[in-house]
């Protein structure tokens, strides 16, 4: 089972605008509202590609009833701490242009409710519930009053229970996880040439980077490129480079938590409608690559998460190279 963890969640609020002026009233001429926060995404994609995930995280107020009611409803069990006070925040993504044509995207993510110790305790034993055979998936910002180390903690204790575990985040967050040896990482580019003070189409040290994570404690280091595709780094260097298909990009919100979610359904061997014949089982890197690489375009292509017939129908569109012969893993 796939339990996610989103300290953070949130009601995703989609405005188009065919334009906007600062300053000024704006007014949308489509809106659309989706249960959001990275690890909700990682869920709802996991889920859609049919593999059991529970979706857990601090929610609060009426906002926060909201988010867990539209998430169990698309069928993802739930188990949030309810926080006493405050509201689950609203996140604004602006996108201008007309539909289904390559759009300019503004977000405005909102601070989040404070979270307590008592709440991170009961956060502490839903995760030490995990045992052999669950992941931990980790996913976004830390909420306001969580301390920077809250996702080391809790990958060690899903360590100690024999779960693995995954971190998507950022900054001292991610830097302190890395002292609990998670299975994967998935930074961008971006962020990694920033962390090594290089040019993000720099490939070879952004796949430097990426190995000094691993070095540092990441076992694999999944790196996504926009629409130049995604690496997969570990602590020897490049594992595997992988392409992801062509299409005009629709919406990014997402787009990353569905390639998560694909590499770990590729891992686990799920096979998608119509694609019974590409899956060679579990522990295939280079599934794994290929089905984030379509589940991340997927998501990137279509207004919203994609469903798992997006996904399948982008997966013979993904190419993958193998650098090295670590090409699978036992799990
Ligand atoms: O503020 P964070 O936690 O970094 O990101 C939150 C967020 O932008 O990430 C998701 C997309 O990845 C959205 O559903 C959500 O609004």
């Amino acid at each position: 089972m796939f339990f996610t963890v989103t300290c953070n969640p949130a009601l995703d609020w989609m405005m188009r605008l065919t334009s906007f002026k600062e300053g000024a009233t704006n007014r949308s001429v489509f809106d659309e509202l989706s249960y959001g926060g990275k690890g909700v995404n990682v869920s709802t994609m996991l889920h859609r590609l049919g593999l059991e995930t529970r979706a857990s995280g601090f929610i609060a107020g009426t906002t926060g009833s909201a988010l867990a009611e539209g998430v169990e409803a698309a069928g993802v069990p739930c188990d949030f701490v309810r926080l006493p006070a405050g509201q689950t925040r609203i996140n604004v993504k602006m996108k201008r242009g007309e539909i289904q044509d390559a759009l300019e995207e503004t977000e405005i993510n909102g601070r989040g409710p404070e979270v307590g110790g008592a709440a991170v305790a009961q956060l502490r034993e839903r995760v030490a519930a995990l045992g052999e055979g669950d992941w931990l998936v980790l996913s976004g910002s830390l909420a306001p009053g969580c301390e920077a180390g809250l996702y080391t903690e809790l990958a060690r204790v899903a360590a100690e229970r024999g779960a693995r575990c995954v971190v998507d985040t950022t900054g001292a967050a991610l830097m302190a996880a890395l002292e609990a040896r998670p299975f994967l990482i998935k930074p961008n580019n971006h962020e990694l040439a920033e962390l090594a003070g290089c040019d993000a189409r720099d490939e070879a040290a952004v796949i430097g980077a990426a190995r000094e994570l691993a070095a540092r404690g990441a076992r694999y280091v999944l790196v996504s490129c926009g629409g130049d595709g995604a690496l997969l780094v570990d602590a020897d260097g490049l594992v595997a480079r992988g392409s992801a298909p062509s299409g005009v990009l629709v919406n990014s919100v997402g787009a990353g938590d569905s390639m998560v979610a694909g590499f770990l359904a590729g891992l686990a061997g799920a096979v998608l409608p119509g694609c019974e014949a590409c899956c060679p089982g579990e522990g295939d890197l280079s599934y794994a690559l290929r089905l984030g690489l379509a589940a991340g375009s997927a998501t990137a292509f279509s207004s919203s998460l994609a469903t798992a017939e997006q996904v399948a129908d982008l997966l013979s569109a993904t190419s993958v190279e193998q650098a090295t012969e670590r090409s699978a893993v036992h799990l």
